[in-house]
């Protein structure tokens, strides 16, 4: 039997970037194929040539045995080729129904069939084992994990074969990840396939059947078992081993930097209290919706809280006030990056030197220093373009957060505070990323890190915190932490201890 997909001598150029030089994979019917490969190796590109989002410039691609039509994504959808986006595109006022149904809405004669799209989308979630969202539910009013059921159950409305999943765990915590195994359970048993991008090779284990490892526009390898060595894999990845993941873990020594009192802002964050001292790398777990977010920007002063202060060094920060935090020595590399931190059209060094204009508009050989800074932190990263005269538009996604992240990196902060700083990122940048936090540990710089991989803030942190609800309930000593027992935390006391086992 034919594959259901088939991609042979696949070539994207763009202007200036060979974005894939020729890559060949092909997809079972039903199974989970995953997608791994460093940041910049062309993932993807790969999958917008499939979706038919971009036109690839040489190669084919076949669907059942037969050319798929390049560039054309109706095409792509009507063949049954759907795409889930780690930015999901719904609109947030209109109802689940309207979402899942959206640009082909049942009609009865010229009308909409509501009926019948209520009925139709809540068998659709049925399907799925999420009988409990609504239809009539407006979107905005999901956590993001069901959001993305929608978003699945919008691609199931067009009859789909091929699902298309890009970093569909980056969103969500741990529990909600096994959510999204179950429906893809669901569906691979249906005799749908998947093809998964991830850079978490822990899930590409749980949920992959086949794996294909791409570098530099190339397949590295292909139909390696998921069970293959992570060694094996991250060495075809990054063409060499990374043998020590976690760096020393630092050992908080100095004064108290960063003191955090009876912070409130609700409904986020009910009260919240703790210290970073300088040298520290502290970690803040918890479930999607915590508050931890919501923490760093009363910190950082983006919302002003309703009770409570925050001190730096002693000195208490004005409320809301982000120019005087950042005076006082604060420094904050958001979540969401894309909107948030990065001006798109801007070079890479101007991206990076951002934060820190004041230094060079001060200095006289001003762009050639902030050239010369901004290229050091990005080469410390492994940010791939040799050329950081480039947009940053133009960058994958894993080497645009790089971008945030040197920008802080190169500002000299007394407190750094980073909220998700691996998400998208390869394993081989990770491993220098923990190193280049541990170093501005070691020179004294008080370090808050949110994260929803419990596994990094194990192996990185002097000390852990785990919110729930608003409100610290557990803290650790980083040595003595496990990820068991801070999911244990991190999840409500009614909820199941079942995802507890199937997690850990
Ligand atoms: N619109 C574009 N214009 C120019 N170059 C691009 C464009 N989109 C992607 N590229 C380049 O193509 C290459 C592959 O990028 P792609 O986004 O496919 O990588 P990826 O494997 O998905 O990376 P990540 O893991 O970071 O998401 C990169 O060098 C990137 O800079």
């Amino acid at each position: 039997m034919a594959p259901v997909l088939e991609v042979r001598g696949l070539v994207k150029e763009y202007p200036g970037v060979k974005a894939l030089k020729g890559v060949d994979f092909a997809v079972e019917r039903g199974e989970v194929h995953c997608l791994l490969g460093p940041n910049g190796a062309g993932k993807s590109t790969l999958i917008k040539c499939v979706s038919g989002a971009v036109a690839p410039t040489a190669g084919e691609i076949l669907l059942d045995g037969d050319p798929l039509p390049v560039g054309d994504p109706s095409a792509s959808l009507r063949r049954g080729v759907a795409t889930i986006y780690q930015e999901l595109d719904l609109v947030d006022e209109l109802t689940v129904a309207q979402s899942v149904f959206l640009a082909h809405e049942p009609r009865r004669g010229p009308f909409l069939d509501l009926e019948r799209m209520r009925r139709d989308a809540a068998a659709l979630l049925a399907r799925l084992g999420h009988e409990a969202i609504d239809p009539r539910t407006k979107v905005r009013e999901l956590r993001p994990a069901a959001q993305q059921v929608v978003s699945i159950a919008r691609a199931l409305s067009h009859d789909v074969r091929l699902l298309i999943m890009d970093e569909p765990s980056a969103i969500l915590d741990d529990g909600e990840i096994e959510t999204l195994f179950g429906v893809v359970r669901r569906l691979t048993a249906d005799g749908v396939s998947v093809v998964y991008i991830s850079h978490r090779l822990d899930e590409i284990r749980r949920i992959g059947d086949r794996v294909t490892v791409l570098t530099d526009g190339r397949t590295a390898a292909t139909d390696l078992p998921a069970a293959t060595p992570t060694d094996e894999l991250v060495e075809l990845m990054v063409g060499r081993a990374v043998e020590q993941l976690y760096p020393e873990r630092p050992h908080a020594s100095g004064e108290v930097v960063l003191d955090v009192r009876g912070v409130r802002r609700l409904p986020s964050v009910r009260a919240v209290s703790l210290q970073v001292r300088a040298g520290e790398v502290v970690g803040l777990g918890g479930l999607v919706g915590s508050g931890r977010t919501e923490l760093l920007r009363l910190i950082y002063g983006l919302d002003a809280p309703q009770a409570g202060e925050v001190r730096v060094g002693g000195r208490r920060l004005p409320p809301g006030r982000p120019d005087r935090a950042i005076a006082a020595g604060l420094g904050l590399a958001p979540e969401d990056r894309k909107s948030q931190g990065l001006l798109l059209d801007w070079s890479l060094t101007k991206n990076v030197s951002l934060a820190d204009l004041g230094r060079f508009e001060r200095g006289l050989l001003s762009v050639r220093a902030e050239r010369a800074a901004a290229r050091e932190q990005l080469q410390r990263l492994r940010t791939v373009p040799a050329d950081a005269e480039r947009a940053v538009r133009e960058l994958s996604g894993g080497n645009q957060q790089k971008v945030v992240l040197a920008r802080w990196l190169l500002r000299s902060c007394r407190v750094l505070l980073l909220d998700e700083p691996t998400r998208g990122v390869d394993v081989a940048t990770k491993a220098e990323l923990y190193r280049v936090i541990g170093d501005l540990a070691a020179a004294g710089v008080a370090v808050l890190v949110v994260s929803s991989e419990l596994g990094e803030l194990v192996g990185i942190c002097s000390r852990i915190l785990v919110m729930r609800e608003g409100e610290t309930v557990f803290e650790v000593d980083g040595e003595r932490a496990s990820e068991r027992e801070l999911l244990r935390h991190a999840v409500a006391p009614t909820e199941t201890a079942d995802l507890i086992e199937e997690v850990t």
